[in-house]
């Protein structure tokens, strides 16, 4: 079975048809990048699939759960599906060991000192052992997305899903949470959909290009025939505006 399935997946904000019959498969262990125009749907489409945004049509199914299904336990979900925001979203009057430890903890009532010590473990790889103890506040951007990447880490989740996680970072931060977000997808295990625009990070990372516009699917290429020539002109277009 399919990590992540939307079958015929409608969304509306009111009267306005954000998307447009989805149809989309992403196996355990791919990473998968969302691009295209803004506002074609791409935050809607993956803040549907731990349930942030409510579907209206069709049927998508997450870890074997299916959303459209009013009985489902959202929490069932997000315990093994992770979201890493723009904006990072860190728990502001808590500290850093304290943000990763808090999920762990509540949801899967891990022992207090496997806990920490798997957060110190995920500091560490991160490369901000040094801020267990910091309030976020205290963090450049960089350092904090790479904590809320870390925070999602602490859950052991199954897929993370990133919504355009480097596009409030300085330019000199970009690289460091770039290349963090590069060793996850390493992991064979890690399922991964981000919305980006690092055209580098889709090229040399990513398996699978999904091309939306106007809250449609144009294109589900592999990675080296998308950059090599997309099939659709308004991806064709997209592409030539961002390469200069
Ligand atoms: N809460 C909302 N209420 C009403 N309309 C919304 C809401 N959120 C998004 N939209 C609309 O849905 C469309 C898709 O928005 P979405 O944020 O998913 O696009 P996007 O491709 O991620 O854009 P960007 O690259 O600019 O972030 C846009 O037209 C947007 O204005």
């Amino acid at each position: 079975m399919s990590m992540i399935e939307f079958n015929h997946v409608g969304k509306y904000y009111g009267d306005f048809h954000a998307l447009k019959d989805i149809n989309l498969e992403v196996e355990a262990g791919e990473t998968v990048v969302l691009i295209g125009p803004s506002g074609s749907g791409k935050s809607t489409l993956i803040r549907t699939i731990n349930g942030l945004e409510p579907i209206q049509e069709g049927h998508l199914i997450v870890n074997g759960y299916d959303l459209a299904d009013r009985k489902t336990d959202m929490n069932k979900i997000r315990k093994d599906v992770g979201m890493v925001f723009q904006h990072f979203n860190l728990y502001a009057n808590k500290t850093v060991l304290e943000n990763l430890m808090l999920a762990p903890r509540k949801v899967l009532k891990m022992d207090e000192a496997e806990n920490k010590a798997n957060a110190m473990k995920l500091l560490e790889k991160v490369g901000l052992v040094d801020k267990a103890e910091k309030m976020p506040s205290s963090l450049s951007g960089g350092q904090q997305q790479r904590i809320a990447i870390a925070r999602s880490l602490a859950m052991k989740p199954k897929a993370l899903l990133f919504d355009e996680p480097t596009s409030a970072l300085d330019p000199e931060m970009i690289n460091d949470v770039l290349i963090l977000m590069q060793e996850i997808a390493e992991d064979s295990d890690m399922t991964m959909l981000v919305v980006t625009h690092e055209m580098g990070f889709a090229r040399e990372v990513s398996d699978r290009v999904i091309f939306m516009a106007d809250g449609e699917i144009l294109e589900d290429t592999p990675t080296a025939q998308f950059f090599e020539k997309p099939t659709e002109e308004r991806a064709q277009q997209f592409l030539s505006q961002i390469k200069h």
